[in-house]
């Protein structure tokens, strides 16, 4: 379960965002939408702990995101699958091993995961092209990878940044019911976008909720 208390954030101008109380429940979907510099890149940081509150609370399962060390973060960011909007990946490696730096950076023997891994890059649709370097893939296929990426450690919640920004309509389709597909099986998702359209499309799929963040304050969410 991700809280916001009353939170709110400053960069070093003013406040970008206040006053923010939102529950996002096990299993729910949202979408954040509204426009460029609202902060929705910084409201999704508060909630996996990359950037903590100026004002009020975060509480990430039940624990203020200000009180927690290095490695009470580090253990709770790995239930947490982030796919980040400019979906960084290490060029030198294939995609294949890129998925997997999740469970080598954890310590985790990726020889012996190698079933599931394959089965996921099958899943994303990127079976053939696992051994292809970053720089090789398409806009779509790069998203897929992410979203690969970001789910290997089987988190409980999917926090995706813009992860239909440059790819075409099929494949923000194909993103979105891997999305959906998700959620069906219990995990958390919120998912940033500008992409009215991909909302909309969502609808019948997920019973989601959209909020929308405008002047540094979340309006409330309608139901999909
Ligand atoms: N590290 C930073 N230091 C200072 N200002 C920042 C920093 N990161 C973001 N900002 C500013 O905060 C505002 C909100 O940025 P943010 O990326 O959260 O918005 P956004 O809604 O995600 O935008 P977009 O839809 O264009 O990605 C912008 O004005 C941005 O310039």
């Amino acid at each position: 379960m991700i809280e916001l208390r009353d939170a709110g954030y400053s960069y070093d101008k003013g406040a970008l965002l206040s006053g923010l109380d939102m529950a996002f429940a096990p299993g729910s979907f949202h979408f954040l939408t509204g426009p460029s510099g609202a902060g929705k890149t910084t409201l999704l940081k508060l909630c996996y702990g990359d950037l903590k509150p100026t004002t009020g609370t975060v509480l990430l399962e039940g624990r203020d995101s200000r009180q927690l060390d290095r490695d009470a973060l580090a253990r709770l960011r790995r239930r947490i699958g982030v796919v980040h909007q400019d979906c960084q990946f290490l060029d030198h490696l294939s995609i294949r091993e890129n998925v997997a730096l999740p469970l080598t950076v954890a310590g985790r023997d990726v020889a012996a995961e190698a079933a599931n891994l394959d089965q996921l890059l099958g899943w994303v649709g990127l079976g053939p092209r696992a051994a292809a370097r970053p720089p090789q893939l398409s806009g779509g296929e790069r998203q897929r990878a992410a979203l690969a990426r970001a789910i290997i450690m089987d988190p409980d919640v999917i926090i995706a940044d813009e992860p239909t920004g440059n790819i075409d309509w099929e494949m923000s389709q194909r993103l979105l019911s891997l999305l959906a597909e998700l959620n069906r099986m219990g995990k958390t998702v919120l998912v940033a976008t500008h992409d009215l359209a991909l909302i909309r499309a969502a609808k019948g799929q997920v019973a989601a909720r959209v909020l929308r963040l405008a002047q540094g304050s979340l309006q409330a969410g309608t139901e999909l």
